[in-house]
């Protein structure tokens, strides 16, 4: 069956806004009972977490096959799925199994020399969701501003998708060209080999890529909502997935009724020697925003229940009820990014789940614990919040903050004079700052757009006449928005000449409805 069929009107208008609002439930539902649940991950190597474990050899855990619904689909390597011949397994999320495959000639007209294939788990709902979320990118895909679509081939793209069957129903397919390992790998073999940091240049490379691609999704009317170091892949000419070694399945930690349906052996993926293997260069580094599985449309602000973006790359909204989550939050991560790449030190890393005496991960931390320890990290950081938020915050419920004993700037600077790379100059360094500052802002309302932040001074010395092009091409005004300013009548004119001129004012209220949307 076609993804097609039956879903076109969904993508669109209120039957898409009731869909997200209908997620968002599910969200909340799924985000609850797991929080309750306590995984016993003691017999195997296996981390059904996003974000694994350093010991772990990214494995899934057994639970997630079986019999019923919400489960993965069991692939082998050297079979056959759809018109492909699967060669590797590149990776597995919360709801699906990444793998690589080759297309076979006589079947597939695709060019690559190998795809990654996402195999999404048979929940009916969930299906849904990732079909929607296929369509959308393959709508990007097909979509063009008309000014060159600078950034956008920082975005993974969508080639097919089809169905297969599992044990209890079909399993949605969705194909993308294997780009290559995670921005993640990439800043573990810079853990290993130096402090941790990409070297200066490379940081601001792959920065400048990630708020290109950003300002092109942007401005066609999405935001991601899911940004961090696993959903970044970097492109690997002739790329081969990590070593893979294939592991018995671990029957004590299934439910009997489960193992029927379980394959006959899981597939572990396990990097190799990091201290060997080859860091990113400046000339080749091509970095691809993946995972557009929290995608949302701008214009509906949404909360997002199923939180998988680390803990510490997530935006003030998220710690306050009733604050709108904008597409300013992938401008928020990326500069948390940015300060990982740059310093090679989390700029707040908030524990995300509970650990043994051992340091074996145990179940995933409460909601208010997170916010308790991520809050004051900002406080500390960023300075005294806007008193809108920290009313917010003081009726929250949530431990109190002595809000007298914090300064207006924080120690944003100091932590930069401690973490700066040593060839950074001064001069840099007030730059980095100066960019810090703006796509951190407090206030999402003052937070900088990725279409301000990729013209930022910090990233002028790294552009080449290519990119200045590009970017001048993007920020010319196109004949569309020419003709809606006219068609906008006098009335709205003046008031945004005399928008030139007026001082940016604090915004101490809290936002209002119309506060949410962004004209563009
Ligand atoms: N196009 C690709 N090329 C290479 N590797 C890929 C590709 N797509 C995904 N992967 C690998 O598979 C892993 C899981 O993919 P992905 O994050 O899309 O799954 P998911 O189920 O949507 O995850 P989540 O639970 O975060 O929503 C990635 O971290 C990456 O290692």
């Amino acid at each position: 069956m076609s993804p097609q069929q039956g879903e076109d009107e969904s993508c669109t208008g209120f039957m898409y806004f009731i869909r997200r609002q209908l997620r968002t439930l599910r969200e909340a539902v799924f985000e609850w009972r797991n929080t309750r649940k306590v995984l016993d991950y003691s017999t195997t190597n296996c981390d059904p977490h996003p974000f694994p474990h350093p010991d772990s050899d990214r494995l899934e855990h057994c639970y997630k096959y079986g019999y019923g619904k919400g489960k993965f689909c069991p692939v082998l390597l050297d079979e056959k799925l759809g018109n492909y011949k699967v060669t590797a397994k590149l990776g597995h999320g919360n709801f699906a199994t990444v793998w690589q495959a080759e297309p076979i000639k006589e079947l597939s007209d695709l060019q690559y020399e190998s795809v990654a294939i996402k195999v999404c788990s048979n929940n009916k709902k969930d299906t849904k969701d990732d079909i929607i979320e296929a369509k959308v990118l393959q709508k990007l895909g097909k979509r063009t501003d008309g000014k060159g679509d600078f950034g956008k081939n920082h975005m993974v793209k969508v080639e097919e998708c089809f169905y297969t069957a599992g044990h209890f129903g079909n399993h949605f397919c969705i194909v993308q060209e294997a780009i290559g390992p995670t921005l993640d790998h990439y800043l573990k073999i810079a853990e290993k080999q130096a402090r941790g940091a990409f070297e200066y240049d490379v940081a601001k490379k792959v920065a400048f890529q990630l708020y290109s691609a950003v300002s092109w999704l942007h401005a066609a009317g999405y935001g991601h909502g899911d940004i961090h170091p696993y959903n970044v892949l970097m492109k690997e000419q002739g790329f081969k997935a990590a070593k893979n070694v294939k592991r018995e399945v671990c029957y004590a930690n299934c439910k009997p009724e489960d193992r029927a349906f379980m394959p006959p052996y899981l597939v572990a993926c396990i990097d190799g020697d990091l201290t060997d293997s080859t860091p990113l260069k400046f000339e080749t580094c091509d970095a691809r925003l993946a995972d557009f599985g929290q995608t949302f449309k701008k214009n509906h602000p949404r909360r997002l229940y199923r939180m998988t973006t680390p803990k510490g790359n997530r935006s003030p909204e998220w710690v306050f009820k009733h604050v709108p989550i904008t597409i300013s939050i992938d401008v928020w991560s990326i500069a948390c990014i940015t300060y990982r790449m740059v310093t090679g030190k989390h700029l707040m890393l908030v524990e995300e789940r509970y650990q043994d005496e051992n340091g074996k991960y145990l179940h995933k931390r409460t909601k208010s614990d997170i916010n308790n320890d991520h809050m004051p990290m900002m406080v500390d950081l960023l300075g005294t919040p806007p008193a809108w938020l920290i009313n917010k915050w003081d009726i929250s419920g949530l431990q109190p903050i002595d809000w007298k004993s914090t300064t207006p700037e924080g120690s944003l600077h100091a932590r930069i004079q401690q973490d700066r790379p040593a060839d950074m100059s001064d001069a840099e360094a007030a730059l980095f700052e100066d960019f810090l500052r703006q796509t951190l802002a407090w206030d999402y309302r003052h937070r900088a757009t990725a279409k301000d932040i990729v013209q930022h001074e910090w990233f002028q010395s790294i552009l080449t006449e290519k990119d200045e092009k590009a970017l001048n091409a993007m920020l010319a005004p196109s004949q569309c928005e020419f003709l809606s300013t006219l068609k906008r009548g006098c009335t709205k004119v003046p008031a945004k000449i005399g928008g030139l001129f007026a001082q940016k004012v604090e915004l101490e209220s809290e936002p209002g409805k119309g506060d949410y949307y962004e004209s563009d």
